[in-house]
């Protein structure tokens, strides 16, 4: 029996282990982290993350081919694959602080396999690492090697949250690079064996090592390029009364441009991101590519501008001033189905309404308050002048409320901010929550998911990213 061994029970190493272990039940795959409490939580009915399907998965494979242990050095050893799945963000201090990836829980995962390794070993990066990181992990791997041979492949993950588990049963492709050494290849031909037990063969795709790393990289950026073109377009549109809706319908008619991703937003948030074209950016500048790193910071830099112009047409669509105003805020995750917070845009949003004093009350179907309270004490992390994380003033704070319902964050508010396109937001009565709102009632659209002209018709003012204005929202002055 082919045994596989996941370090990192994460977003990414939970669900695509519990997908392996389901299309492949002559494997053994256990999952394993270096926090106690990770692994508890995926051995208990309360799994760690939100992801529509996977309970359902968890279940029918665990404590039968699919296990979840504390016990990081035993399964290590045991291991025919080893998949490092382990976080990689952006560092916060030191050399390329504020851009750079952080590798030092990769570095320590790679120590660790050369340590307990008493057999040879395929090291499978799942990770996202910067393009080359397989060659440092191979001098770590080898500087210890006691006779063992250790291949290196990069078969990074193209998953998304809250769809993860329909695109691992389904990828567009995997990706595996590996060395073109004869050991190297055959170490491709054993990851590929395991993919084959569902996935079609020409969907599989064999790069060298470095491709497969930096084509990780290039996805994430091209597709929040896609975001950032559209949120671009949508700030024109508002100036000249086009539709972005109607343009980006348009313009992804075009087969070679395509209808997917060009959803106009509040702003691109998630832990991927923002984070991978740091990344990209940082290597660019380390080769000197000052241009490339220059065209890659535009992509981030209309990102929050997008984020900053939506706070800016709340506070100038409300008088001017939001101070002491109750606003209410649907949706905090970062998308929709998932109850991940990390660089979502409404931590920007919230504090931007908090720097203008208003009191705000947020309702998320998955968020806890605890998760919000944490987030919003942390100021922003600005990777333009690293490094300043300092914790928001405890007055700021006490501006904050959670509640458990979108009609208890609305009540008595004077404006609503949709941040997150949860469905349920859709379907609301909207006339009860209008008709125990402070006048004139706002709604700011972050998602345009809401029917403009349904809404209007109850009383609303109404602001979606990128539509014509309501009359009564206030145009600004072209920089803003
Ligand atoms: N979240 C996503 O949608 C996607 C993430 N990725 C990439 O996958 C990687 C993991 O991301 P997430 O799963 O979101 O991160 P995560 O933070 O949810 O999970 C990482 C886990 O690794 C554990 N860990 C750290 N060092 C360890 C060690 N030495 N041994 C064992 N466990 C260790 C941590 O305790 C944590 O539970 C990142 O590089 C990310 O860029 C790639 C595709 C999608
Ligand atoms: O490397 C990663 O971690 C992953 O990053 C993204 O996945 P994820 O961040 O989970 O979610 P997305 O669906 O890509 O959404 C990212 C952000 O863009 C926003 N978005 C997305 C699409 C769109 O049309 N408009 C838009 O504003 C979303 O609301 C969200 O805030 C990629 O889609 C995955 O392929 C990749 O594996």
């Amino acid at each position: 029996m082919v045994k596989i061994c996941c370090l990192g029970a994460g977003y990414v190493g939970g669900p695509t282990m519990a997908i392996i272990a389901l299309k492949c039940p002559a494997i053994e795959v256990v999952v394993v982290d270096i926090s106690a409490a990770r692994i508890a939580a995926w051995n208990s009915d309360q799994l760690p993350i939100y992801e529509p399907g996977l309970d359902e998965v968890v279940k029918s494979c665990r404590g039968k081919n699919l296990f979840f242990s504390s016990d990081v050095e035993k399964h290590v050893l045991e291991a025919d694959i080893i998949f490092v799945s382990v976080n990689t963000p952006t560092k916060t201090r030191g050399l390329g602080a504020g851009k750079a990836a952080d590798l030092t829980y990769w570095e320590s995962a790679a120590r660790m396999i050369a340590d307990v390794s008493k057999s040879d070993k395929i090291v499978v990066e799942k990770s996202t690492v910067p393009v080359k990181t397989a060659e440092a992990i191979e001098k770590i791997l080898t500087h210890n090697t006691k006779g063992i041979n250790f291949q290196i492949l990069s078969n990074p993950e193209f998953l998304a949250e809250g769809t993860a588990i329909q695109d691992l049963l389904n990828p567009d492709r995997v990706l595996i690079g590996g060395r073109q050494s004869p050991e190297g290849q055959k170490a491709v031909e054993a990851l590929k064996a395991v993919y084959a037990n569902w996935v079609p063969e020409d969907r599989i795709i064999a790069t060298n090592l470095w491709s497969a790393e930096l084509s990780k990289l290039a996805a994430n950026a091209v597709l929040a390029q896609r975001i950032s073109s559209v949120n671009a377009m949508s700030a024109l549109c508002e100036a000249t009364g086009a539709d972005v809706t109607e343009v980006a319908y348009a313009v992804g008619k075009d087969s070679r441009i395509g209808p997917k991703f060009l959803n106009a937003s509040v702003g691109f948030g998630g832990s991927c991101f923002q984070k991978d074209i740091l990344n990209l950016i940082y290597i660019c500048e380390c080769n000197g590519l000052m241009e490339v790193a220059n065209y890659w910071k535009g992509v981030i830099k209309i990102n929050d501008y997008q984020k900053s112009r939506f706070v800016n047409r709340v506070v100038a669509s409300m008088f001017n001033t939001v101070s002491g105003k109750k606003i209410a805020v649907l949706g905090f995750a970062f998308k929709k189905d998932t109850g991940d917070t990390r660089e979502t845009p409404a931590i920007d949003v919230c504090k931007g309404l908090l720097g203008d004093k208003a009191n705000i009350s947020i309702y998320d179907p998955q968020v806890t308050e605890d998760q919000i309270q944490r987030d919003l004490s942390m100021n922003k992390f600005d990777w333009d002048h690293p490094p300043h994380l300092q914790p928001m003033s405890p007055s700021a704070i006490k501006q904050v409320s959670v509640v458990w319902d979108a009609y208890e964050a609305t009540k008595d508010a004077h404006g609503v901010c949709i941040l997150t396109e949860w469905d349920e937001f859709k379907t609301l009565d909207y006339q009860k929550i209008y008709d125990n709102m402070q006048k004139p009632a706002f709604i700011f659209d972050g998602r345009n998911i809401v029917d403009m002209e349904k809404l209007r018709k109850i009383g609303f003012i109404v602001y979606s990213i990128g539509k014509p204005l309501d009359p009564w929202v206030k145009d600004l002055p072209a920089s803003a």
